[in-house]
């Protein structure tokens, strides 16, 4: 069978990575299926998407601010001509079915969509819904979710929800391969840390880690720091500073394989996007989470309290966040391997594997 469909989502890698996962599980059971990815070119689609060899387009746009400003004329233009750019791009790859994974882009192309009458499919990954799924779902045919608790964001429309989980799930659980610790300068024996703040970084945590750096001296264990591509530069000046430079710590600004290095590591430290706590209880990995507190209704906690609630990872909120309880929090669990164990059980118990799956079965009901 022939599928041809058209993926949006952009801004973070937390809307991105499904998107690309569903579309190589669809490749999977229909290898002759085409794809288009319609993005922005300022979000992180516009490397990750082509990197992934997926054809890419962008249309302009950009969010409302809260002010009344020029700017906010400049917007409501863009949105007009990102609708009508949509529809053009809809029509002439003539698709399916058209999915949005979240991220303002996904508005104006599913809503093109929608007018042009081609079926339309959004799926929201946190517990508590996205400006733009909320905006859309009023349009849209289905709304696949992630958590039950993101049914009452779209309580008018009862009928078009399903819950189906996130396709990076079943990404990462179904992965044979697992990374080479050595290219990222690290010893294949030891056991491995693993700190990042979500796909674009987190200041705090970088620089929490920055002072805690002198503590991992000796330890029996390896710690490796994804800074995000835009702090990059300042934590390797500060670090480079450090007189004593450490041999089992290293530090890169993004991790391109992530599931694969997932499967080397034995703890995760990191914010508790949606996207990332599905890949940890998928492949059952013990966390500890450090919520962004600037998100749409302190979602990230939410989502992490699911988690500890159920002994799956332990929490420290960004205002008690310092070297000490950092660094103390990590050396605990990484000397005993007993927690890490039980942890991992927990967190692979609340794992749903089979989203992609039960996406395609909503994308199949819809083209009958
Ligand atoms: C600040 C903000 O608005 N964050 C939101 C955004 O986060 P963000 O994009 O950071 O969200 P997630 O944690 O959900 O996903 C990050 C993704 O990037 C990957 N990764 C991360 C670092 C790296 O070096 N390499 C790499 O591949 C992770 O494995 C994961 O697949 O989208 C999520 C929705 O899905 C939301 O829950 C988050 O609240």
């Amino acid at each position: 069978m022939l599928m041809k469909i058209v993926l949006s989502g952009g801004g973070t890698g937390g809307h991105i990575y499904p998107a690309l996962a569903l579309m190589n599980r669809i490749k999977e059971k229909y290898p002759d299926s085409e794809f288009l990815y319609v993005g922005t070119d300022r979000g992180l689609e516009s490397t990750i998407v082509p990197k992934a060899g997926v054809a890419f387009k962008s249309v302009k746009i950009q969010g409302l601010r809260r002010s009344l400003s020029l700017q906010n004329l400049k917007t409501v233009y863009l949105m007009i001509k990102s609708i009508s750019d949509s529809k053009k791009i809809i029509k002439e790859f003539g698709p399916d079915v058209v999915i949005g994974t979240g991220g303002y882009v996904c508005a104006p192309v599913l809503y093109a969509a929608s007018k042009l009458g081609v079926p339309t499919i959004i799926h929201e990954q946190n517990s508590v819904a996205g400006v733009t799924n909320k905006f859309l779902s009023r349009v849209v045919d289905r709304i696949c979710i992630c958590f039950e608790d993101a049914r009452g964001d779209f309580s008018a429309y009862p009928e078009k929800i399903v819950f189906t989980g996130n396709p990076r799930a079943q990404e990462v659980a179904s992965l044979k391969e697992s990374a080479d610790l050595k290219d990222y300068g690290l010893k294949e024996e030891l056991p491995t840390v693993l700190i990042f703040g979500g796909s674009r970084g987190a200041r705090k945590l970088n620089e929490s880690f920055v002072a805690a750096y002198p503590f991992f001296k000796n330890k029996p264990y390896q710690v490796l720091l994804a800074t995000g591509d835009v702090h990059y530069n300042a934590v390797e000046k500060e670090i480079s500073a450090l007189t004593d430079r450490l041999d089992n710590v290293r530090i890169v600004p993004y991790i391109h394989d992530m599931p694969k290095l997932f499967k080397r590591t034995d703890l995760i430290v990191s914010r508790s996007g949606a996207t990332t706590l599905t890949e940890v209880m998928a492949l059952g990995l013990p966390s500890i989470l450090i919520p962004s507190p600037y998100v749409t209704n302190n979602h990230q906690q939410k989502n992490a309290e699911s988690l500890v609630k159920n002994g799956a990872a332990e929490m420290i909120l960004e205002k008690d966040l310092q070297a000490q309880s950092l660094f103390e929090a990590i050396d605990k669990l990484m000397i005993n391997e007993t927690v890490r164990k039980e942890m991992a059980l927990q967190a692979k118990q609340m794992g749903i594997t089979d989203a992609s799956d039960r996406i395609i079965d909503v994308i199949l009901t819809l083209n009958k």
